[in-house]
C-alpha cells in the first residue's frame, strides 16, 4: 500500500524522523535537493538557463540547496528570493547562506530573461492559506514564461490536503516530490498541475502514517489480485451467490439491465430482477439470463419473499422517486439481513427521508453516491464536499456505520472503522450516463460471491476503472458506452501484469 498524506501528516513524519530517528533536517534538504536534481537530469531537460524561485520556508530551503548543486556543478543558475525575508525557516536561512558563501547572487526582483528551466520553491506542503498579492503575481508571470517548468515537493498553490488550487498555482511539466505522494497530487486539479510525478526516496519515516489512521491509502495491485473470490473447479451456480437487482423504473429498463449483466460478468451464480412491469419484455431480450420478477404495484410480501432467497442486494438504480419505489426502499432497509448496496434513486430517496438512515447502522450497506448524490445525503454544497472530501466521507460512514463509495474521477472508498482508500484506475471514457450503474453491479456482483462490503467495493470500484481504461484503448474516449464496460469487464484481467 501506498499513503497518501496531507501537508500535516508528512510534516509529522518529517519531525519524527529529525527527531527521534536522528537524521538532521538539513541532511534530509540535502537529499532532497540532490534527488531533484536526479529525477530532473533522468528526464534530460536542459539546464542551460535555470532559474529557482524560492519561499521562505523549507520548500524555498530546497531551492537554495538545489541552486547551490547545480551552480557547484557549473550550471548558470538565478535565484529569485520571493519569499519574505523577515519570515524566513532556519534551515532556509542556512541554505541562503550557504549559497552565497560559494557566490551566488540573489535577486529579489523576477529576473527579466528566458530560462531553459524554472524551478518552483515557494510553497510544499506548508501551504497554509490562499495565495495572494505578490505571491500571486510571481506564480502567474512563472505560469506566463517560456521553459520547462519543474515543482519541488508540490506546486505551488496546490493544497496538499485535497488538491485544490488555492486562488493560484504553479503549473509544473514535472513535480519532483519526497518520499510520498500527497494525496493533493492524486486528486483533480492538483494532478493536472503536477505534470509528470517521480516521488523520490530521501529516508523520511512512514512509522507515524502507520499508527494515523486518517492518512488515506493507495492498494498494490497485488492487494487488489487477493481480494478476488475464490473460483474453484468443484463448484456450481449456487457457490457464487444469487444477487437480487432491484433497478430501473417505468420506461426505464436500462439500469437494471447494467447492473444484472455486470454482476454476471463479475461471477454472480445467478441474478434476480426486480422491476417494473412494463420493463419485462426488454429485459429478457437484453439478459435472458437472469431471472426476472416485476410489479405493478407495491407488494410487501414480495419484496420480503425475494429479499429471502438473495445471497446479496442492489437497489436504486434507475429506481425512480415514486411511492411505490421508496416503499420498497424502505421494506428493503428494514429486511434485508445480507450485504446491500444503494444507488441512485436509492440514495435520493435516503436523502429524501434521512429517518430511513436508522436503518442503516444495524446492515451492511455500500452506499455509491457521485458528488450530487453526497450533497443531497450530506446538505454540503458538492464544492465545500470537493475541498473536503475524505473528511465528508468519513464523517458519513462513523455516523451511518456504513461502507461509503464517493464517486468522482477518482473515487474514494471508506467504511467506518476502516482507512479510506483511494482509487485511481478509470478515466474521462466513464464519464457517461450509465457508468455508475455498472459499477454498482460490479460491486453487487462481487458481495454475492462473499467478499467483504470494504473488499467488495474497493475491488469493484478498481476492476470497473480498469474496463474503462480497456474501454478506451478499443474505442476513442469520445465513443465508450456504459455498454463497452461490459464488454471490457470480460476482458480486463487484473492478474494480467501488463495493465
Ligand atoms: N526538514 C524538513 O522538514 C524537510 C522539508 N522539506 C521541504 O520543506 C517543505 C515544507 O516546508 P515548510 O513546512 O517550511 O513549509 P513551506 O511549504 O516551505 O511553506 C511555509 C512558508 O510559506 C509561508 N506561507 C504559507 N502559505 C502562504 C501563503 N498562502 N501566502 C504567503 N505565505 C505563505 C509560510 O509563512 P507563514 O505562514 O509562516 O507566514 C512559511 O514561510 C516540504 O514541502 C519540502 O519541500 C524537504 O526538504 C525534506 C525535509
Ligand atoms: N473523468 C473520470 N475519470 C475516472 N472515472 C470517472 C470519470 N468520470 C466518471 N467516472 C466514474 O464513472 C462513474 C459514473 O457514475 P455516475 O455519475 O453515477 O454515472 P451514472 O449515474 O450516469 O451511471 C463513477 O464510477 C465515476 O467514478
Ligand atoms: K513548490
Amino acid at each position: 500500500m501506498r499513503f497518501l498524506p496531507d501537508g500535516d501528516s508528512m510534516k509529522a513524519a518529517d519531525k519524527d524522523t529529525i527527531e527521534n530517528l536522528g537524521i538532521p533536517s538539513l541532511e534530509l534538504m540535502e537529499r532532497a535537493a540532490r534527488s531533484c536534481i536526479d529525477s530532473m537530469k533522468k528526464e534530460k531537460l536542459d539546464f542551460t538557463d535555470v532559474l529557482i524561485v524560492c519561499g521562505s520556508g523549507n520548500n524555498g530551503g530546497d531551492g537554495f540547496a538545489i541552486a547551490r548543486l547545480l551552480k557547484e556543478e557549473g550550471c548558470a543558475v538565478t535565484v529569485f528570493m520571493a519569499g519574505n525575508p523577515a519570515h524566513l525557516s532556519a534551515e532556509c536561512r542556512y541554505q541562503w547562506k550557504l549559497f552565497e558563501s560559494i557566490g551566488g547572487s540573489i535577486r529579489d526582483h523576477y529576473p527579466d530573461g528566458t530560462y531553459s528551466l524554472i524551478i518552483d520553491a515557494i510553497f510544499g506542503v506548508g501551504l497554509s492559506r490562499e495565495v495572494t498579492g505578490h505571491y500571486r503575481e510571481v506564480i502567474e508571470w512563472m505560469n506566463e514564461a517560456s521553459g520547462t517548468k519543474v515543482a519541488v515537493d508540490i506546486p505551488s498553490g496546490i493544497n496538499a490536503g485535497n488538491g485544490c488550487v488555492l486562488g493560484i498555482a504553479f503549473r509544473a511539466d514535472y513535480t519532483v516530490t519526497f518520499q510520498v505522494e500527497k494525496i493533493g497530487l492524486i486528486f483533480y486539479p492538483g494532478k493536472e498541475y503536477a505534470g509528470k510525478v517521480t516521488v523520490t526516496d530521501i529516508g523520511i519515516s512512514l512509522r507515524t502514517m502507520e499508527k494515523n489512521k486518517n492518512i488515506a491509502y493507495l492498494p498494490d495491485r497485488e492487494e487488489y489480485i487477493r481480494m478476488l473470490p475464490d473460483r474453484p473447479e468443484d463448484s456450481n451456480k449456487g457457490t457464487y451467490g444469487r444477487l437480487l437487482v432491484i433497478a430501473g423504473s417505468k420506461g426505464m429498463s436500462g439500469a437494471a439491465f447494467l447492473n444484472a449483466m455486470a454482476a454476471y460478468r463479475m461471477g454472480a451464480g445467478l441474478v434476480q430482477i426486480y422491476t417494473e412491469e412494463s420493463n419485462r419484455i426488454i429485459l429478457q431480450a437484453l439478459l435472458p439470463e437472469a431471472i426476472i420478477t416485476t410489479y405493478t404495484e407495491f407488494d410487501k410480501e414480495e419484496v420480503k419473499r425475494l429479499l429471502s432467497h438473495a445471497d446479496a442486494v442492489c437497489i436504486g438504480s434507475g429506481l425512480s422517486r415514486s411511492k411505490t419505489a421508496k416503499k420498497i426502499l424502505k421494506t428493503v432497509l428494514s429486511n434485508v439481513e445480507v450485504a446491500c448496496v444503494i444507488d441512485a434513486d436509492g440514495l435520493n430517496l435516503l436523502a429524501e427521508h434521512l429517518k430511513y438512515t436508522e436503518y442503516l447502522t444495524e446492515g451492511s450497506f455500500i452506499l455509491t453516491p457521485h458528488m450530487k448524490e453526497m450533497s443531497r445525503l450530506t446538505g454540503l454544497s458538492v464544492p465545500e464536499i470537493r475541498a473536503n472530501r475524505q473528511q465528508v466521507l468519513e464523517s458519513l460512514t462513523e455516523e451511518w456505520n456504513v461502507t461509503c463509495v464517493l464517486k468522482d474521477s477518482r473515487t474514494l472508498i471508506g467504511e467506518a472503522g476502516k482507512r479510506t482508500c483511494v482509487n485511481t484506475s478509470g478515466c474521462q471514457a466513464l464519464a457517461k450516463g450509465g457508468s455508475g450503474d455498472v459499477l454498482c453491479g460490479v460491486i453487487a456482483g462481487l458481495l454475492a460471491q462473499g467478499i467483504s462490503t470494504f473488499e467488495a467495493a474497493t475491488l469493484g470500484t478498481y476492476i470497473h476503472g480498469l474496463s474503462g481504461e480497456t474501454a478506451a484503448r478499443k474505442k476513442n474516449s469520445y465513443s465508450i458506452l456504459a455498454r463497452d464496460l461490459l464488454e471490457s469487464l470480460a476482458t480486463t484481467d487484473i492478474t494480467n501484469s501488463n495493465l
